[in-house]
């Protein structure tokens, strides 16, 4: 291993030098890096009827950036949350307005809702044999390895007709809190050395119900957290069709292949720290702004230690504020705000005001400091994952499982942009890459 170090190391340099191609290349070709023009729009590679994502509209026939929005099927994210009655859970409901297309009655959603708890269960011996072997502290990386063995289970994986593809996604969407669950159990149980325990799913009880029984020992939660967490899965459901892990599910599902694979693919663009994972990298950079600054309350210190954080002199040297910025949004994210809502109450009840204090002097303190030492066309502002970690971290749920929760909430809208894909396209995803390469004969 030392060995195959010290020559990687070696090569490095050689690797970087042939591979490099100057920013300035790309703008001679017309060459939009990542997709995304001068002015940060993405290039425009698909229609869709499941969401929109509006971050500016036109007055006077000029561009102006606006307040994000975030619809679902015709619907603003906001309402579809705020319409929901006092102890009723949305997950269930909003995933079949995704799915289908349409928001179900009463006995439709009563049929889906106990279909998504008939389903929530595994293949005999499935969590011994396949989640407990070789558990990880990355949850993602367990949950994909399970994702594609379930594939073994079925015996129609093959089949790409929309039936089955449907029943394949409900399955998958039923099972994702168990294989997250069980898989940090596991983890918890093998490497943290904590007590292990396996409690199964109750059919009666709703998604986010499910997540805090089966994660808690004594299966105990309260209303409150149960719709907290019901709230922040249905924030994370889906984001149009070009954001990493959708486009993924799409690029992939255009090439034939089964659902397990293409989930499988759509996890491991999730997990990215840039991606779902920042909600992970958020509370991992407080911790390093707690333990290098002494006094978090106090703005100007916070922003010191900030700027060094993107001039990659501090935390982990990527030169991110993890949790601020989007591909789409400008002035605001929706869901953030959605987000800061419960935070101010729960910070409240749990005594955690002066974490609170911190990340609102990152909120107001980082979009300046970005748009001061970053090519910025449009604003920064704190994104989705901005406080989800928080809120996590207040309902006891632990930091391995962040980036699941994301996933558990987005398979939905992976399956419902996978349908659509296999619904509207009969055409595989191949964009043009320009050669540059130096021909060295003829
Ligand atoms: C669920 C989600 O996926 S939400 C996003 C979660 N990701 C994060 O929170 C990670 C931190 N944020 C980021 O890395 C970015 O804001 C992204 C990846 C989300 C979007 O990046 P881009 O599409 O490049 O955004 P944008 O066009 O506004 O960026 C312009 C410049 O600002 C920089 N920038 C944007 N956000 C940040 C940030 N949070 N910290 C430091 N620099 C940033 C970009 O790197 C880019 O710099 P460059 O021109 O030197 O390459
Ligand atoms: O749209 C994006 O680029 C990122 C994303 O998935 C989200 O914000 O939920």
């Amino acid at each position: 291993m030392n060995k195959l170090n010290e020559y990687t190391k070696k090569q490095e340099e050689i690797c970087i030098r042939n591979d490099y191609v100057s920013p300035i290349v790309f703008q001679e070709y017309g060459v939009n890096r990542g997709l995304r023009d001068e002015n940060g729009k993405g290039v425009l590679t698909g229609l869709t009827h499941i969401s929109d994502i509006v971050s500016s509209h036109t007055v006077n026939g000029k561009k102006e950036a606006c307040d994000g929005q975030l619809w679902y099927r015709g619907y603003r994210v906001e309402n579809l949350i705020h319409d929901l009655k006092e102890d009723e859970y949305g997950y269930e409901k909003i995933a079949y307005l995704l799915l289908m297309g349409q928001l179900p009655d009463k006995e439709q959603e009563k049929e889906f809702t106990k279909l998504l708890g008939q389903c929530r269960t595994l293949p005999t011996n499935f969590t011994r044999d396949v989640i407990m072997k070789a558990p990880s502290e990355d949850i993602m990386n367990s949950m994909t390895k399970s994702i594609l063995t379930l594939a073994s289970y079925d015996e129609n994986v093959k089949d790409t007709s929309i039936s089955n593809v449907l029943r394949q996604c409900i399955q998958l969407i039923a099972e994702f809190p168990l294989l997250a669950i069980y898989g940090y159990n596991a983890y918890n149980h093998y490497e943290k050395y904590g007590s292990m325990f396996i409690h199964h799913p109750d059919p009666n009880l709703s998604t986010a119900e499910n997540i805090l029984m089966m994660l808690r020992p004594d299966k105990k939660y309260t209303k409150t957290e149960a719709k907290v967490l019901d709230t922040a899965l249905i924030l994370h459901m889906e984001h149009g069709g070009g954001n990493n892990s959708t486009f993924t599910t799409r690029v992939v599902t255009s090439s034939g292949s089964d659902t397990y694979a293409t989930i499988s693919a759509a996890m491991c663009s999730l997990k990215g720290p840039k991606h779902g994972g920042a909600n992970f990298k958020v509370m991992e950079m407080i911790e390093d702004i707690k333990n290098h600054v002494s006094d978090t309350s106090d703005p100007d210190q916070v922003k010191t230690y900030l700027e060094k954080i993107v001039d990659k002199e501090a935390f982990d040297h990527k030169g991110l504020i993890y949790g601020m910025g989007h591909a789409v949004y400008s002035i605001s994210d929706p869901r953030e705000r959605v987000f800061k809502s419960y935070v101010v109450e729960l910070a409240k009840e749990k005594g955690r005001e002066k974490d609170l204090m911190l990340y609102e002097n990152i909120e107001n303190t980082a979009p300046e400091i970005i748009a001061r030492k970053r090519k910025i066309y449009k604003g920064v502002s704190p994104n989705v994952d901005f406080y989800s970690g928080f809120v996590y971290e207040m309902l006891g749920i632990p930091q391995e499982l962040y980036t699941a929760m994301f996933a558990i909430a987005r398979i939905v809208g992976w399956s419902a942009h996978r349908i659509e894909e296999l619904i509207c396209m009969d055409k595989i995803i191949r964009p043009a890459y320009m050669s540059i390469m130096e021909k060295k004969e003829n």
